[in-house]
């Protein structure tokens, strides 16, 4: 399928609203490839189709979960987890991708996860940035995006963090994990320049 075609078919699996978030994460993600390194049409094809079961039903989203082994611990944690693995699962089976590397993209493009790619980090980081995006501190993402893109990445996680703890919410801890992993990495790049 080409491009043209997946987007199409994507569009057509959600409301026209999460088609012009799925637009602004595409121009997003390419531009940040182009700043940091990543390849372009990687980035674009895992933006396109990073949110395509986003609107599948949760018992749909835990059927499929199960049925490709993709589940993990994530059952145990909020259902709007689920979809980055759905979607990655997806892609591969609906949509003939077989790239890892925009299969994995894909797959954390939510929850993070350490060791993070370059791909991840850029899809990642562009879900949370895209122009359409607003909630407090996005703004200090945009500008960190422009000088780091594991700092950026950091501040991302902390909104997500800081919104769960503030609401009571459960926390799934990979994002912890992935966000310590960064600054891990920050550090010792402080240290070694
Ligand atoms: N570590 C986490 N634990 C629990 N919920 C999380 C975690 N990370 C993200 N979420 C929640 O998952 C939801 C979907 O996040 P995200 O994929 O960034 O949005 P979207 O797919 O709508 O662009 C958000 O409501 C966010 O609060």
């Amino acid at each position: 399928m080409d491009r043209n075609a997946i987007m199409e078919r994507v569009r057509a699996q959600m409301p026209e609203r999460r088609w012009a978030h799925t637009a602004g994460v595409m121009e997003t993600a390419v531009r940040l490839a182009e700043r940091y390194g990543a390849d372009p049409a990687k980035a674009e094809l895992a933006a396109i189709l990073h949110d395509v079961a986003k609107y599948w039903k949760i018992e749909d989203q835990k059927r499929a979960l199960i049925e490709s082994g993709e589940a993990g611990d994530l059952l145990e944690y909020d259902p709007q987890l689920w979809h980055a693995h759905v979607g990655a699962h997806v892609a591969r089976r609906d949509y003939g991708i077989e790239d890892p590397e925009v299969l994995d993209a894909i797959r954390w493009h939510t929850s993070g996860r350490v060791g993070m790619t370059l791909l991840d980090k850029v899809v990642c980081l562009a879900d949370y940035m895209e122009p359409g995006r607003d909630f407090p501190g996005v703004d200090r993402i945009r500008e960190e995006a422009g000088r780091s893109l594991d700092r950026a990445l950091v501040l991302g996680f902390d909104s997500t963090i800081s919104f769960l703890l503030a609401n009571g919410r459960l926390i799934y801890p990979l994002t912890v994990m992935a966000r310590n992993d960064l600054i891990r990495l920050l550090d010792k790049e402080a240290d070694n320049g």
